[in-house]
């Protein structure tokens, strides 16, 4: 296998590698760009028009997806896997994966479309980093632009993979994508109806790319993922990267949707979550539960039917998201 196939034990080690471009016997180049960054080409001639973002490790504790990426490397760079698609691969935080924690100073996921900018620290040191890479990775004009970023969840969940598909006003979430997320395995979409500071937002919102985020079970550390099945995920990434993929329809193939009805907010720190330590992503919640209090007297009541929980969380720091409120969606809008 070609060493730079071993892009995870470059990051985890933090080492540089000594050769920066290797080409397999096939053509195919990889070439490490910085720390946790790889971007795969394969060879002109087989070139199937598609640029593929592959990230995962945005959250240093989310192993599985981070496990997947590598097979996928090494399916690349052992010819096992013949790419007929540009592949960027990116392990987005290397100093929190290192440590085993979802993150060192702050959650990397909310510095991006600009807000890096507006802080300091390493955090938002690498996401300013992983907008470049996105950025130089789809410059490239009239080619399909897809990411994906991979994650794991906090707790479990009664709807073990699901997809978060970001906003952008007048642009409308695409029925193919969605039909080809739910080939890949996922069981349901959140459709966001505002603009937002995640990776996946970023690319979506400024980059033109289809971008999601992916979460495909609950966090455990490396090489204790036996729970997470990622097969249908596998396959279906291997068949993206080789351009192999079947026609994808427009069969939604029983993918639940849903929209969000509210985000929670933690204002303060008299900020008070009323759940169970326990609660499941997607718990339903009746109307008229109190959902959570904050300072000046602020109720979160729920209000609407069918109501639902996900990444419910008061820990976060004052100012950001602790949970989002969600309904089921009919589909109307879909482009
Ligand atoms: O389990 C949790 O509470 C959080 C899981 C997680 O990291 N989710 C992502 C979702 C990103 C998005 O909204 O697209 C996150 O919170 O960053
Ligand atoms: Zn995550």
């Amino acid at each position: 296998m070609l060493a730079l196939g071993k892009l995870l034990e470059l990051t985890l080690t933090d080492h540089e590698p000594a050769e920066k471009t290797q080409v397999t016997p096939k053509g195919v180049r990889l070439r490490w760009l910085g720390e946790g960054a790889l971007e795969v080409r394969p060879p002109e001639s087989e070139d199937c028009g598609l640029d593929l973002l592959l990230s995962a490790g945005i959250h240093g504790n989310e192993t599985a997806p981070i496990e997947l990426l590598e097979r996928l490397l090494h399916g690349v760079a052992n010819s096992t896997i013949k790419p007929r698609a540009r592949v960027l691969f990116l392990f987005g935080n290397p100093a929190a994966i290192r440590k085993g924690e979802r993150f060192i100073e702050q959650d990397i996921n909310r510095l991006f479309n600009g807000r890096h900018e507006l802080s300091s620290g390493f955090e938002a040191l690498r996401a300013a980093e992983l907008e470049q890479f996105a950025r130089v990775f789809f410059s490239k004009p009239e080619r399909g632009r897809l990411h994906y970023d991979l994650h794991t969840a906090i707790r479990g969940s009664k709807i073990e993979q699901f997809a978060l598909y970001p906003f952008k006003e007048g642009r409308k979430h695409s029925r193919r994508e969605l039909a080809r997320l739910a080939a890949a395995g996922m069981e349901a979409v959140l459709l966001q109806s505002k603009s937002s500071i995640t990776f996946s937002a970023f690319t979506y919102e400024q980059l033109d790319a289809e971008a999601f985020t992916l979460e495909l079970g609950k966090a455990r550390p490396f090489g204790q993922n036996e729970q997470v099945n990622l097969d249908k995920l596998e396959q279906r990434l291997i068949r993206i990267i080789e351009g192999t993929e079947p026609e994808v329809d427009d069969a939604l193939d029983g993918l639940k949707l849903f929209s969000v009805a509210r985000e929670i907010i933690k204002h303060s720190d008299s900020f008070h979550l009323h759940l169970p330590a326990d609660i499941e992503n997607f718990a339903e919640l009746s109307k008229g539960y109190l959902l959570a209090e904050d300072l000046a007297e602020t109720r979160w009541v729920v209000e609407e039917e069918g109501a639902r929980i996900i990444f419910p969380n008061p820990k976060v720091k004052n100012g950001l998201r602790a949970g989002i409120l969600i309904v089921p969606d009919s589909g109307q809008r879909l482009g």
